[in-house]
């Protein structure tokens, strides 16, 4: 079995007006809506992106300007995994649902498996994005490191 990596890393820095992704399976919109009211005025001064029904709730109940893309079971999470590998997310709020099998249980994974590679920074609960959306971090310059892409390639090629 091949066990290939990115050979080197290269540096990001995360801007402090974050591009901010939230997505809740049906199970945890309540949750989720819950906790984006409580933290509705931080979440305002970043940029946010949501799958299709999470992000029209938050619009509908809570008044925030959410990019819709499309619901989860119709590539939704795909969508947010794309941004992720074009460096263009730097925050993911995902409550997933423990207890629901999803159709679109291989997207799901496919996400969170982009967030780990590409070092974005997931809650996955209500106490994880608490702790996110507190940090200092999430106001600020934040430099980090990601795989490197062009290494990765030359070194297949
Ligand atoms: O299924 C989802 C994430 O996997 C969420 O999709 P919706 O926000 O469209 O319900």
């Amino acid at each position: 079995m091949t066990d290939a990596r990115p050979p080197r890393q290269v540096a990001r820095s995360l801007p402090a007006k974050k591009r901010i992704a939230l997505i809740a399976h049906d199970g945890k919109k309540q949750e989720l809506m819950e906790w984006a009211q409580r933290w509705q005025t931080t979440l305002s001064q970043h940029q946010l992106m949501g799958t299709g029904t999470t992000a029209a709730r938050l619009t509908k109940q809570l008044g925030l300007t959410v990019e819709g893309l499309m619901s989860g079971p119709l590539g939704g999470d795909q969508q947010i995994g794309a941004r992720i590998a074009e460096q263009r997310l730097d925050v993911l709020v995902f409550f997933w649902d423990p207890f629901a099998p999803q159709p679109h249980d291989p997207d799901v994974k496919a996400l969170l498996r982009l967030a780990a590679l590409w070092n974005v920074p997931v809650a996955c609960n209500a106490a994880s994005a608490d702790f996110l959306l507190s940090s200092p971090f999430l106001s600020e310059r934040y430099d980090m490191s990601i795989p490197d892409a062009d290494a990765w390639a030359s070194a297949r090629t």
